[in-house]
C-alpha cells in the first residue's frame, strides 16, 4: 500500500464557527467511544459530485473536481488529523463507462482498498435527476458484489445539487422524498435487501449542495432550501451509522479475491436439493410399504375381486 501522508486538518478552520463547533463536538463523541479513525469510501457514477462532496466535507480543495467526467483516474485517499483524530476519505473514479458498469474501475478500486477498513460508504448521486434505471441497480450491485451486502448497513445515499427548485410546483420536501424513494427502491434491488431486512438496512438519504452559491444562514453555514445546515447534518449521519452496532468492512484478500461475498455457500444448494430429494423419496417408499403391509378392509377386498 502506498504511504499515505496524514496532514493536519486545516480545512476545518475554514468552516464558520457554528459548523466547526458542531463538527468538533461530533468527533469528540466518537473519541469518547474510543474511535480515533474514520475511513469513508465515496462511490457512485461519474460526474455526480463525489469529489466535490469530499472537498466540501474537508473544507478544502483536496481532490480535483472536473466539470466533465474524468477519464481513468485512480482512487485517492485523503487523510487529515485533528486533535488526535484521523479522518480518511477515499474518492473513487465513476463506475460507469459507455452505459455499462466499468468492471476494470471496480477491480482497481478493490485493489486500492486492500487491507483497509471501510467505516462508512457514501453512495453519491444527484438530487436533480428525475429517473432511475437499470444502470443504477447495476452500479449498486457491483458495489454489493465487491464488498458484500453488509456494506449497506454502513451506507449513506448522498444527493448532490441539493439546492434545486423542484419542478411542477412541488414543494422541496415532497420532491426530495419522491426522488429518494425512487432511488432507494433501486438501491434495495441492487443490494438484494429483502423487505424483512429493511430495519437492519435503514439507509439514510442526505441532500448536499457543493456549489459555491449555496445559501447560508445567519451563522454563515451552508444550508439547503429546508434550512438544514447540511455539513454537520451529513457528518452526524455518518457518526450515527458508525455507532449503530454494525461492523466496519475489512477489505482483505479473501473479500476481493474470493467468491462473491453474497454467494458464499451457494455451492451447497445442489447438495441440499439432492438431499431433500432422497429424503422425500425414502418417506414415499416407507409410506407405500406401510400401505402394502396394512390388512385390507372388506370393501377394499370386494372391489379388488369383482365376484364379491
Ligand atoms: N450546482 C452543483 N454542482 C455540483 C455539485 N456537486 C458537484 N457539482 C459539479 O458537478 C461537476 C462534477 O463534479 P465532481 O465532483 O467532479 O463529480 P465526480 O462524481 O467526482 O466526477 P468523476 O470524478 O468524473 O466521477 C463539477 O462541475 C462540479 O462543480 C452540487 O452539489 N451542486
Amino acid at each position: 500500500m502506498a504511504y499515505q501522508l496524514i496532514r493536519e486538518w486545516t480545512g476545518i478552520q475554514q468552516f464558520p464557527l457554528a459548523t466547526r463547533t458542531k463538527l468538533i463536538e461530533l468527533l469528540g463523541k466518537l473519541k469518547q467511544e474510543n474511535v480515533n479513525t474514520l475511513t469513508i469510501l465515496v462511490m457512485g457514477k461519474g460526474g455526480v459530485g463525489k469529489s466535490s462532496t469530499v472537498n466540501s466535507i474537508l473544507g478544502e480543495r483536496a481532490v480535483t473536481v472536473n466539470a466533465f467526467q474524468s477519464e481513468g483516474p485512480r482512487p485517492v485517499m485523503v487523510s487529515r488529523s485533528q486533535a488526535g483524530f484521523t479522518l480518511n476519505i477515499i474518492d473513487t473514479p465513476g463506475l460507469v463507462e459507455g452505459g455499462y458498469v466499468n468492471d476494470q474501475a471496480v477491480e482497481i478500486i478493490k485493489r486500492f482498498l486492500l487491507d483497509k477498513t471501510i467505516d462508512v460508504l457514501l453512495y453519491v448521486d444527484r438530487l436533480d435527476v428525475y429517473r432511475t434505471d437499470n444502470l443504477d441497480k447495476q452500479v449498486v450491485k457491483a458495489i454489493t458484489d465487491s464488498f458484500g451486502k453488509q456494506i449497506w448497513r454502513r451506507g449513506v445515499v448522498v444527493l448532490t445539487h441539493g439546492q434545486l427548485s423542484p419542478p411542477d410546483g412541488l414543494n422541496y420536501e415532497d420532491f426530495f422524498s419522491r426522488r429518494s424513494e425512487a432511488l432507494m427502491r433501486v438501491v434495495r434491488l441492487g443490494a438484494g435487501i429483502r423487505k424483512q431486512d429493511l430495519q437492519d438496512f435503514a439507509i439514510p438519504v442526505i441532500p448536499v449542495e457543493n456549489s459555491g452559491r449555496c445559501n447560508k444562514n445567519e451563522s454563515d453555514e451552508k444550508i439547503l432550501p429546508n434550512g438544514t445546515a447540511w455539513i454537520p447534518n451529513l457528518v452526524k449521519t455518518i457518526i450515527d451509522l458508525v455507532s449503530n452496532g454494525s461492523k466496519a468492512i475489512l477489505v482483505d484478500k479473501k473479500l476481493i479475491e474470493g467468491p462473491n461475498p453474497n454467494k458464499r455457500g451457494k455451492f451447497l444448494i445442489p447438495l441440499i436439493v439432492a438431499f431433500q430429494y432422497l429424503v422425500v423419496k425414502q418417506i414415499q417408499r416407507t409410506i407405500k410399504d406401510d400401505i402394502k403391509k396394512e390388512p385390507k378392509v372388506p370393501w377394499e377386498v370386494r372391489s379388488a375381486n369383482p365376484k364379491f
